[in-house]
């Protein structure tokens, strides 16, 4: 929003101010965009559709929706306080969100029948409560596919951090740690003949595997619902789950969660796997039971961990995670590309305003 300050932009009648708003005079205003945060202001009145868009989010995804669209945003880049959200919604047609937002039957009353379409800039939705936009006929928008290569490519970074023990190395240089040459120290398995198991052959899945595919992996095997024709191309081995995680060097979660991947790792699943084995999540962190997971890192059952996601998020600084060598952890950045974030605001855009124009959505949820 800084940078639409430069613009000067006309406000509409309406200005809000620490999150509330309140009818004021119309005129040209742009310091109210430099206030960094709990700034919402509305924009661009004049017979269009009303939407609330729940944090700052890239210019060009906001200037195409300010064009078409009457728009109240939450310009902060924390998350909007559930009663600020309730208190700003009612009457909108469209919600503009982001993965950390809830959206449950609750917000969907706030927003009341007005409201037809919800456009969250992630490819995620479990945050969205479908039952209730089931219900109500309101349509979802999504971003898949935009931001399968940036979460690909972090991933195999996220990987080599855990493998080869980067994070480890970096702190040792920095804290004296670094003293003679040794043989053996920092080693970790190299992708070099390994087997890696994916967990959910989606997009991003097989993205994963094509980038791995040069580190001479040996074998690939992926785990889900269906067996996918494209799989043959890596090639990968269609197993059942169990088999995967006994066989696997590196398991590698990339599936969505849903109630049948919630809590899918647990004790029971990390002993079952090598003592040898990385295990690497970019889903969800609900897909890993936090406590069984530092059970076996801390007694051996299996070598490290690297997370992208994690419960809560962020991870509070003093959680027993964030205490081990063998666990890294990223602050959920797998599609923090510029390019990637910038097209993602766009494309939540183009199905917001696709579903509050009753067109078909670039991409849209199959309710
Ligand atoms: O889009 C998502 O669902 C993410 O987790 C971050 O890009």
């Amino acid at each position: 929003m800084q940078r639409t300050a430069a613009i000067g932009l006309r406000l509409s009648a309406r200005v809000c101010y620490r999150g509330f708003s309140v009818r004021k005079a119309t005129g040209i205003c742009s310091s109210i965009f430099t206030s960094s945060k709990v700034t919402a202001v509305n924009m661009n009145s004049g017979g269009k559709p009303r939407v609330y868009v729940t944090r700052r989010i890239p210019k060009e995804g906001l200037d195409l929706l300010s064009k078409e669209c009457e728009v109240s945003i939450w310009d902060s880049d924390d998350a909007v306080p559930q009663d600020v959200l309730l208190k700003n919604i009612p009457g909108i047609s469209g919600l503009y969100c982001l993965l950390s937002d809830r959206i449950d039957g609750a917000v969907m009353d706030a927003a009341g029948p007005s409201l037809k379409a919800i456009s969250t800039l992630s490819v995620g939705y479990d945050h969205i409560n479908l039952d209730e936009c089931r219900k109500r006929g309101i349509r979802i928008g999504y971003t898949p596919g935009i931001l399968t290569d940036a979460t690909a490519e972090l991933t195999v970074g996220l990987l080599l951090t855990t493998s080869r023990r980067l994070a480890e190395g970096v702190t040792n240089v920095k804290n004296g740690g670094w003293g003679t040459w040794k043989p053996m120290w920092l080693t970790g398995p190299g992708l070099l003949n390994s087997t890696v198991g994916l967990v959910g052959l989606g997009r991003i899945g097989m993205a994963i595997a094509q980038r791995l595919k040069p580190f001479g992996v040996k074998r690939f095997l992926y785990s889900g619902n269906n067996k996918k024709p494209e799989a043959d191309s890596l090639p990968a081995e269609f197993v059942p789950f169990e088999t995967l995680v006994k066989e696997s060097g590196f398991v590698v979660v990339s599936c969505s969660l849903n109630a049948q991947t919630k809590g899918l790792f647990n004790k029971k699943v990390f002993e079952m796997m090598s003592s040898n084995a990385i295990f690497v999540n970019i889903s969800r962190g609900a897909v890993v039971n936090q406590d069984d997971l530092h059970e076996a890192l801390t007694t051996g059952q299996i070598r490290a961990a690297g997370l992208d996601v994690t419960t809560p998020e962020p991870l509070p600084t003093d959680h027993p995670l964030l205490k081990l060598d063998n666990c890294v952890v990223f602050p959920h950045i797998g599609s923090a590309s510029e390019e990637t974030r910038i097209a993602m605001s766009i494309l939540t855009t183009r199905n917001l305003l696709a579903g509050l124009m009753g067109e078909e959505m670039p991409e849209e949820v199959q309710l």
